[in-house]
This record gives structure tokens, C-alpha cells and sequence, in this order.
């Protein structure tokens, strides 16, 4: 979904600029106790990360160490070629797990221009924090990023310090209270989109397209994102957590069900995740919803084309590709239709590259790439920003994670803009596809009440 983009722009900074000459960054790291990650992720006026995944790594980070950006079509590129340098120079002292990585994303779109609310997010955007706590089944681990083995060596000390004295457990609040919530699209108006949708689906111009809503929650208290997340923690285990919070005013953050892509060394992971049904209150009607779910023919068609494009954009990487088989995903509030992919590469790739291919599979775009995003742009009435993008990591060694941003939400003092969308295809109702974006909504939503 590449289309043209006016301007494009290439930042990469440490903290002592200029930047065009690579900075060399020093890593330093210290294990610790197991500790509060509040205490790091709490500066709402600093740059804040969290990234958390289902099989157990968190990882909170705080400040800039370096920031890449970029705009334009060849942003993927661009980010790595940033990043190449910039790691080039970073000397990591410390156990593999705590070593200096970028965190950040994508929006949605290559020709999306930053304004509210996605003030402080660029089209591409990262960053190496200068604090980072990550825990994991190695234990918990504090790094410090500086320009220069003093500096480093004393934000350790002080980080140490500060978190060694603060306990563990820290609590999460509760919600900040809904006030009101005003929709971007009226059911009346839905209707027309889904309808309009179908026409082009009839005349052949797309197969599948995924349209979404946007809903904006006044709160009654302004939210506490992390308290937010430790909440979602709670009551979807089973998902990523993550927050995305530059400098700025505005901090994306959801909990998404959905991987993109992971890949360490020559190993990917990824997976199809479309299709979705209500739980049910009791195990049999929760069955009852599953089944129907699988023996939908409609359902099946909109999955399989997920699997199939998956399959086209990594076939040429792998030197081996395999589709598991389909099983289905309970979350708290939604059960998926699911297919695991893995591959092995045939050359040495970084993740980047593989984001690039997948993003956005036809879980969240369509079918084809192109008609189905100008469907989308001529359709909604509001801005993706970074919403159904890629958000996650990477490393040196151009390894890394990355899960799609649904199920999330981007939050400003005392305002929370929710997205949330469906796939249409051939047969979709538009009512039943109102219900399904009602029910996406509900896992931040139900956390702010
Ligand atoms: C688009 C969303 O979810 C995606 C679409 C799905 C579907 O159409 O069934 C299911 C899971 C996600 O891949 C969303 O949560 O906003």
C-alpha cells in the first residue's frame, strides 16, 4: 500500500546532537530485585516505552538515548539504515536480554502527516531508551544508555538507587471514569459504508477491505496509561501489552491479541488472526459461538485470504514455511479464528524487512493491497494514525517483535480516541459487523469505566 508521499524527512538523534556523525553510546547493565515498573513509566513529559508480550518479557523504557523518524514510502528503509548506524556504535556491556533495543512504529499509512490526536507520532518513529528495565526468565535486568561511560555508569547507579527503594508491588488504580463517548460513525452511517463496500467487493474492484470506527471517551479523571495496562495484564494474559509515549502530550497504547511478525536469527513467527465471535456466559453457548465461527463459510473465506497473503509476502524470504493448523483464540471478551505461520530464512534478513512485507495484512487492510486502502481512505471519516500498525522492537542484530496496535487506544490528559474495525467481505451484514467493532472497543473501554 505504498502510494506516493510528498514529504519525506529522515531524523536520527542522540543526545548529544548533531547526528550526522554517529554518537557512540555506551550500555551498561545491573540485575536487580524484582521491581515496580510504575517508577520508570510514570513521566508523562519524558519519552516513555512499554512492551510486554504473552510468553512473559516486559520491558519498560524512559528518555532518549537516540530517536530515528521517517516519513515517505521508503520509511522501513530509511529507519534501518538510521539504526544500522546508530548501533554501530552502541557498546553493550550486560547479558543479551538487557541489551540497548528501539522501540517504536509505524502508522498505518506512509502518507500520514502527524496533527491530533497523533500529534507526536511521525509516519515512522523509534526509540533507544536511556533507562530500560526488562524482565524476563533470565531475571530482572536495568540498563543505561549514555554518550559516555561516566554518565552511563551514574544513571545506573541513580536508577539502581531509586528503584531498590521502592516496592514491588504498586497498585493499579481503577478506572478514571467515562464522561461521555461520541462515535465518528453513526450506525446509520456504517451501514452506508458497509453497503457501499459490498458494491465494490460485487463489482470485483476488492475482495476484502477492514473498515473501523473511532470513538472518543471523555474521561471523568484524566488516565493513568500504565495503571491501564497493569489492568489489561489482568484480564487478557494472553496478549501484548504496550505504551508508546513521546514527548509529547498524546501516548498510544492497547492490548493486542495480534502478532505481526517475530524473528530471531533465522526463525519467524507470525500468524493469521481473523474471524470473530462473542464469548458466551456459559461454556456451551461459548462453544456454540466457536463452532459457528469455524464452520462459517464466510468466515473461512475472510480467514483464508489472511493465511494466503501471509504466505505470498514471506514464501520468497523462507528457504522452509509452515501453516500450522487453525484453532481458536479466547480472549476476556472475543474469541478469533487463528493460524499460526512459522518459516525459516533463507538469507539473514532484519525484522524491519519482514514488517515491511507483511504490514498490513488483510486482517486489517485488504484484498488487494491497494484498492482496499483507497476504499479505506475514501471511506473513514477519521485518522488511523498508528492505529492496526506495526508497534514493537528491535535489536542490533535486526531481530525483534511486533504486534499489530489493535484493541488500543491514544490517550490525552482526560480524552482516550479508541479504534476498532472489521473485515467485509462477499455476504458481511453490515448490523453483525456493527456488533464486532461494539465488542472491539470494549477492552480499553471496559478499563476507563
Ligand atoms: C480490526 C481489528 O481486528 C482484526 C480483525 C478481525 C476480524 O475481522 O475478525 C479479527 C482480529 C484482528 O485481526 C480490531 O481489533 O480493530
Amino acid at each position: 500500500m505504498d502510494g506516493s508521499s510528498g514529504g519525506r524527512r529522515l531524523t536520527a538523534e542522540t543526545e548529544s546532537p548533531p547526528a550526522d556523525e554517529p554518537t557512540d553510546l555506551v550500555s551498561y547493565s545491573r540485575e536487580l530485585e524484582d521491581v515496580s515498573f510504575g517508577a520508570i513509566v510514570d513521566a508523562e513529559h519524558e519519552s516513555r516505552v512499554l512492551w510486554a508480550t504473552p510468553d512473559g518479557l516486559e520491558v519498560v523504557g524512559r528518555g532518549i538515548a537516540a530517536r530515528l523518524s521517517a516519513r515517505g514510502p521508503d520509511r522501513f528503509d530509511r529507519i534501518r539504515a538510521a539504526a544500522d548506524r546508530t548501533f554501530a556504535g552502541v557498546d553493550h556491556s550486560g547479558p543479551r536480554v538487557a541489551r540497548p533495543r528501539a522501540f517504536g512504529g509505524f502508522s498505518f499509512h506512509d502518507e500520514h502527516e502527524p496533527g491530533p490526536p497523533w500529534t507526536g507520532f511521525d509516519a515512522a518513529s523509534f526509540v533507544i531508551p536511556r533507562t530500560l528495565v526488562v524482565r524476563s526468565e533470565e531475571g530482572t535486568w536495568l540498563t543505561a544508555v549514555a554518550t559516555d561511560a561516566e554518565t552511563a555508569t551514574e544513571r545506573l547507579e541513580r536508577w539502581y538507587d531509586r528503584l531498590a527503594d521502592l516496592p514491588a508491588m504498586q497498585p493499579s488504580g481503577t478506572g478514571p471514569g467515562v464522561e461521555s463517548t461520541q462515535r465518528t460513525t453513526s450506525q446509520a452511517a456504517w451501514t452506508e459504508q458497509v453497503e457501499a463496500a459490498l458494491e465494490r467487493i460485487d463489482r470485483g474492484t476488492i475482495t476484502k477491505v477492514v473498515l473501523a470506527q473511532s470513538l472518543s471517551v471523555s474521561l471523568e479523571e484524566s488516565i493513568d496509561v500504565p495503571g491501564t495496562l497493569e489492568r489489561l495484564r489482568r484480564q487478557y494474559p494472553n496478549c501484548y501489552r504496550f505504551l508508546i509515549g513521546p514527548d509529547a502530550d498524546e501516548t498510544f497504547f492497547g492490548a493486542p491479541p495480534e502478532r505481526l511478525v517475530s524473528k530471531r536469527g533465522d526463525r519467524v513467527e507470525t500468524e493469521a488472526l481473523a474471524g470473530s465471535v462473542p464469548r458466551g456466559d456459559m461454556p456451551e453457548e461459548d462453544d456454540a459461538h466457536a463452532e459457528e465461527m469455524r464452520d462459517s463459510e464466510k468466515v473461512q473465506r475472510e480467514h483464508g485470504l489472511v493465511v494466503e497473503a501471509i504466505r505470498d509476502q514471506l514464501e520468497p524470504l523462507a528457504s522452509e514455511l509452515a501453516v500450522a493448523e487453525q484453532t481458536i483464540r479466547r480472549l476476556a471478551t472475543i474469541q478469533h479464528l487463528q493460524t499460526p505461520i512459522t518459516a525459516t530464512l533463507e538469507a539473514d534478513r532484519h525484522v524491519l524487512e519482514l514488517v515491511e512485507a507483511l504490514h498490513p495484512t488483510p486482517a486489517v487492510g485488504g484484498v488487494p493491497p491497494a484498492a482496499a486502502w483507497e476504499t479505506i481512505r475514501d471511506t473513514e471519516t477519521f485518522d488511523r494514525g498508528w492505529y492496526a500498525a506495526p508497534v514493537g522492537w528491535f535489536d542490533a542484530a535486526g531481530d525483534g517483535e511486533f504486534a499489530v496496535g489493535l484493541r488500543s487506544g491514544v490517550a490525552s490528559d482526560d480524552t482516550v480516541t479508541l479504534f476498532a474495525g472489521s473485515g467485509i467481505v462477499a455476504d458481511s451484514d453490515p448490523d453483525d459487523e456493527w456488533d464486532e467493532v461494539q465488542l472491539k472497543f470494549r477492552p480499553i473501554l471496559d478499563e476507563l469505566r
